[in-house]
C-alpha cells in the first residue's frame, strides 16, 4: 500500500518571517533569548529544514549576507538569479564596466567641459545597497579620462554594518581617491535621510539641497561631520566638507549612483533630479544597476530576468493569491518575489497595511503585526483563495535597530501571531509553509573594524528555517531533505497547491 500524501494538495499559506535566521543559542541571538514556544514547538513537531538564503546558494558573492530583494525574488522564482551586486561586481572585473561605452562617454564629455562628476551612494561593504570598493572602478575611469573635479557625496551606514563606524569607511574613500589620484570627499549624510523610502520627503529633502545646493554644515573632516550625529552613522546630519571647495551640482555635471539597489535610493534619486529640473540645471544621470525611478536613469548593469516563477505559475494555473505586509516589506510579497514585475495578475490581490512611517520600532516592536496577522486569518477564511502570501516584518525591522531588548519583544510578539496564523490555517484546513528570508535578530552583535564588539543590526549568512504544517494530521509527517535553499520554496508551494514546479525553476519539492 502507497504511503498517503502527508499534505493533501490544496489552498495554504506561505509566510515569510523576515530576518528569521537560525543559530546556536547565544547571548546575541534575540531568537534564542526570546520566549518563542510556538516557533519552537513548529520546528520541533512539524516536517522542518534548514534553507540557505545568503552567498551563491540565492545568487550573491560568496560569503554575501543575504537581503530582503534577492531572499523574495528567489523564493518567488524557484532558482537563484545573479543579484545586480553580483552583477556589478562581474561587470568590474571583466572590465566591461570600464569599457562602457555610456560611461565613457559621459566621462569625455565631462571632462571636456570641464564639469564635475559627483558620485553619490552609500560608503560601507555592507553590501545589501552598495560596496564601498566599487568606488575604486569608478574614480580609475574617471582619472583615465582627465575629469578634473570628483566630488564623492558620501551616506554614512551604521545599519547594514555596526554602527559608529562610519569614520573608518569614509577613511577607507579617502583611501580610495589617494589611490586613484582622483575625487575628494565633498559632503556627508546618514542613510537615515538620504534613503528613506517611506515617503518621507522632509528626510530626502535635506540630501537633496545638500547635494545640489551645498546646504549643510561646514566642517573640515569626515571624523569631524560623523561626529556630529547624536544618533549613530545611520543621522549623520547633513555636511559640507569644506576642503573639497564648491561642489554643489551645476548645469552641464554627471551624476553618477553607486548604490546597486534601487528601492531605498530612488526616492532621493527622483527628488534630486525634479530639484535640478526645478532650478535650470541639465545634467546627465546614470547609476551602476537599474532603478525603479520615475526619471529615467540609465543603468550601466542590466538586471537578470526573474520572470517564469510563482507568480506567473499561480496565473497559468488560474490561481487566486492574496498578498499581504506592511509598508516596510509590502514590495516583497508583490513586486519582488513576482520577480520585480509590477504587474498586477488578474488573481492577484494586495494588501497593504500603513503605519506611521516614522515609526520608532525600538518603542513600537509590535509594528502594525496585529492588523497583518487579522488581514491573514481574514483571507485565509475565504474559500476563493487558493494562497494567502504574507510577510512578518519585525524580526528584521526591529533587528535592524540593533537594540537587542527591543528584538527580544519582536520576536516574542511574532510568536504570539504566529499562533493566530496557524489557527486560521487549522480553521480553515490549510497548509502553511514559514521560511526566513535572510538571517537577522539570531546574530545582533558583531566585532567593528577597531576590534570591539558592538550592536549589529545587520543580516547573516546563517541558513533560515523552513518549515511544513501539513493540512491533515492522520500522516506521519515527512522529513524534509537537508541542503534546501529558497529556490526550493516555490517548487514546494506549487507540489503543496497541487501542481508542477515551473519550467524556468530549478528548485525542487522538499515534500
Ligand atoms: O534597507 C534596509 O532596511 C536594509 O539595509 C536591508 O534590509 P532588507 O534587505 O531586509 O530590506
Ligand atoms: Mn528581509
Ligand atoms: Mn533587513
Amino acid at each position: 500500500m502507497s504511503t498517503p500524501e502527508p499534505v493533501l494538495a490544496g489552498p495554504g499559506i506561505l509566510l515569510v518571517l523576515d530576518g528569521w535566521g537560525h543559530a546556536d543559542a547565544a547571548d546575541d541571538n534575540a531568537l534564542t533569548l526570546a520566549n518563542t514556544p510556538v516557533l519552537d514547538d513548529l520546528v520541533a513537531r512539524h516536517p522542518s529544514t534548514l534553507a540557505e538564503a545568503s552567498g551563491d546558494a540565492v545568487g550573491l558573492l560568496p560569503g554575501t549576507v543575504g537581503n530582503s530583494e534577492i531572499g523574495h525574488m528567489v523564493i518567488g522564482a524557484g532558482r537563484p538569479l545573479p543579484y545586480d551586486s553580483l552583477l556589478v561586481q562581474q561587470a568590474i572585473d571583466s572590465g566591461a564596466l570600464r569599457a562602457h561605452p555610456r560611461l565613457g562617454a559621459l566621462l569625455e564629455k565631462t571632462a571636456a567641459a570641464a564639469g564635475a562628476l559627483h558620485l553619490i551612494g552609500l560608503c560601507s561593504d555592507g553590501q545589501i545597497h552598495a560596496h564601498v570598493e566599487h568606488l575604486s572602478e569608478l574614480l580609475a575611469a574617471a582619472a583615465a579620462h582627465q575629469v578634473q573635479r570628483v566630488f564623492i557625496h558620501a551616506i554614512t551606514d551604521g545599519r547594514d554594518v555596526a554602527d559608529h563606524t562610519g569614520e573608518t569607511y569614509l577613511a577607507r574613500v579617502a583611501e580610495l581617491t589617494a589611490q586613484a589620484r582622483a575625487g575628494q570627499i565633498a559632503t556627508v549624510i546618514g542613510r537615515g535621510y538620504a534613503m528613506d523610502k517611506a515617503g518621507n520627503l522632509d528626510l530626502t529633502e535635506q540630501a537633496v539641497t545638500l547635494v545640489a545646493d551645498g546646504h549643510g554644515s561646514p566642517t573640515d573632516s569626515a571624523r569631524t561631520a560623523v561626529g556630529a550625529s547624536e544618533r549613530g552613522d545611520e543621522w549623520v546630519p547633513a555636511t559640507v566638507l569644506t576642503p573639497a571647495g564648491d561642489a554643489r551640482i551645476a548645469d552641464g555635471d554627471t551624476v553618477l549612483w553607486f548604490n546597486f539597489r534601487s528601492d531605498r535610493i530612488q526616492q532621493f534619486a527622483d527628488r534630486l533630479s525634479e530639484h535640478l529640473t526645478a532650478t535650470g540645471r541639465s545634467v546627465d544621470m546614470v547609476s551602476l544597476a537599474q532603478y525603479d525611478t520615475r526619471t529615467s536613469i540609465p543603468a550601466l548593469v542590466e538586471r537578470a530576468d526573474a520572470s517564469g516563477g510563482l507568480a506567473d505559475e499561480l496565473a497559468a494555473a488560474g490561481l487566486r493569491s492574496v498578498r499581504i505586509a506592511e509598508a516596510e516589506k509590502f514590495e516583497h510579497v508583490t513586486y519582488y518575489i513576482n520577480g520585480r514585475d509590477a504587474t498586477v495578475r488578474s488573481k492577484e490581490e494586495h494588501v497593504r497595511i500603513t503605519g506611521d512611517a516614522k515609526a520608532d520600532y525600538v518603542a513600537r516592536p509590535r509594528m502594525n503585526l496585529d492588523r497583518v496577522t487579522a488581514a491573514v486569518a481574514e483571507a485565509a477564511a475565504r474559500t476563493d483563495v487558493d494562497l494567502v502570501i504574507a510577510n512578518l516584518a519585525n524580526i528584521d525591522v526591529v533587528g535592524h535597530t540593533g537594540n537587542l531588548a527591543a528584538t527580544v519583544t519582536a520576536c516574542e510578539a511574532t510568536d504570539a501571531a504566529m499562533e493566530q496564523i496557524l489557527q486560521a490555517a487549522r480553521d480553515s484546513r490549510r497548509w502553511v509553509l514559514a521560511v526566513g528570508d535572510h538571517g537577522n535578530a539570531e546574530r545582533m552583535t558583531k566585532r567593528a573594524p577597531d576590534g570591539t564588539v558592538r550592536p549589529y543590526g545587520g543580516h547573516t549568512t546563517n541558513p533560515v528555517p523552513l518549515v511544513v504544517v501539513p493540512n491533515r494530521s492522520d500522516t506521519p509527517a515527512p522529513v524534509l531533505p537537508v541542503g534546501a535553499t529558497l529556490a526550493d520554496v516555490a517548487p514546494t508551494v506549487l507540489h503543496l497547491l497541487g501542481h508542477k514546479p515551473g519550467s524556468a525553476m530549478t528548485g525542487r519539492p522538499l515534500l
